[in-house]
């Protein structure tokens, strides 16, 4: 079976970041460290509020990042503009709100047909590759066959969210579903939200995925794995202020 690729979300370092106006820690230096380890991607949200990741971001990024960028965005006339002039790899288009925390649902491709249609005809004429992020829905991946995007991000976060048993069983056998559907109408499949340590196993298993986004739980668990050097390093810096 082909290797599954990894892309790193990095968003959640530029919110820590931004929480104090700070200029570290840095998304580019994560995005360095995540392809030292073997990171096969980087993935970014650029949102219409600019909570995380910035328009500096992006454009630093796309100059240094050694694999490839995975921008993600709303389908919005600014965000279309940015990508075609940044053009990274990848665009993946997401729906946005406002308010949301996080990424509620899948895009709705299905009921904004045209629009999407012209998103994808603009953001491959300037030669980059579209994702759409999409419910794991027949009707959003016929969709999507139609806006001749050659990949889609199918969206875990329900399954994430899920119960572990019956409800995490049902919310896995309709992503395989999707899976295997979307890779019959000849898409590429990749997929991502809300996948931890705890709940990847399955998803990755499918044979039809090709690369999962992964964020919130890895910057979350690198936390832990640095805190101790971290506090060692502050601790020396102490002595030798005393010395
Ligand atoms: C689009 C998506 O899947 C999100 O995971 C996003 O990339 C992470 O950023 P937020 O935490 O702002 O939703
Ligand atoms: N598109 C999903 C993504 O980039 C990562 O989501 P998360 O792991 O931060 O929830």
């Amino acid at each position: 079976m082909a290797e599954l690729l990894l892309g790193i979300n990095i968003d959640h370092i530029a919110t820590v970041r931004n929480a104090r106006g700070t200029s570290y820690p840095d998304p580019v230096q994560a995005a360095f460290i995540s392809e030292q380890a073997g990171a096969d991607g980087i993935t970014v949200h650029l949102r219409e509020d600019r909570r995380h990741i910035t328009d500096r971001d992006v454009r630093i990024l796309r100059d240094t990042i050694q694999t490839r960028m995975n921008l993600e965005m709303a389908v919005t006339d600014e965000m279309i503009a940015i990508a075609c002039e940044v053009k990274p790899q990848f665009v993946c288009l997401v729906p946005e709100k406002r308010e949301e925390v996080t990424t509620e649902g899948g895009l709705d491709v299905a009921g904004q047909q045209e629009k999407i249609n012209a998103a994808v005809q603009q953001l491959s004429r300037a030669g980059i590759l579209v994702s759409l992020f999409i419910d794991a829905e027949e009707r959003q991946i016929e969709a999507a066959v139609t806006s001749g995007a050659p990949y889609i991000e199918i969206h875990t976060g329900a399954y994430a969210e899920a119960a572990e048993g019956l409800e995490r069983d049902a919310e896995l056998a309709r992503i395989r579903h999707a899976a295997t559907f979307a890779a019959s109408r000849g898409l590429k499949v990749n997929a991502g939200h809300g996948l931890t340590y705890h709940n990847v196993l399955p998803i990755a298993a499918l044979p039809e995925m090709h690369e999962l986004n992964i964020g919130h739980a890895i910057i979350g668990r690198a936390v832990f794995s640095g805190l101790a050097e971290a506090v060692k390093e502050m601790k020396q810096l102490l002595r030798e202020a005393r010395r």
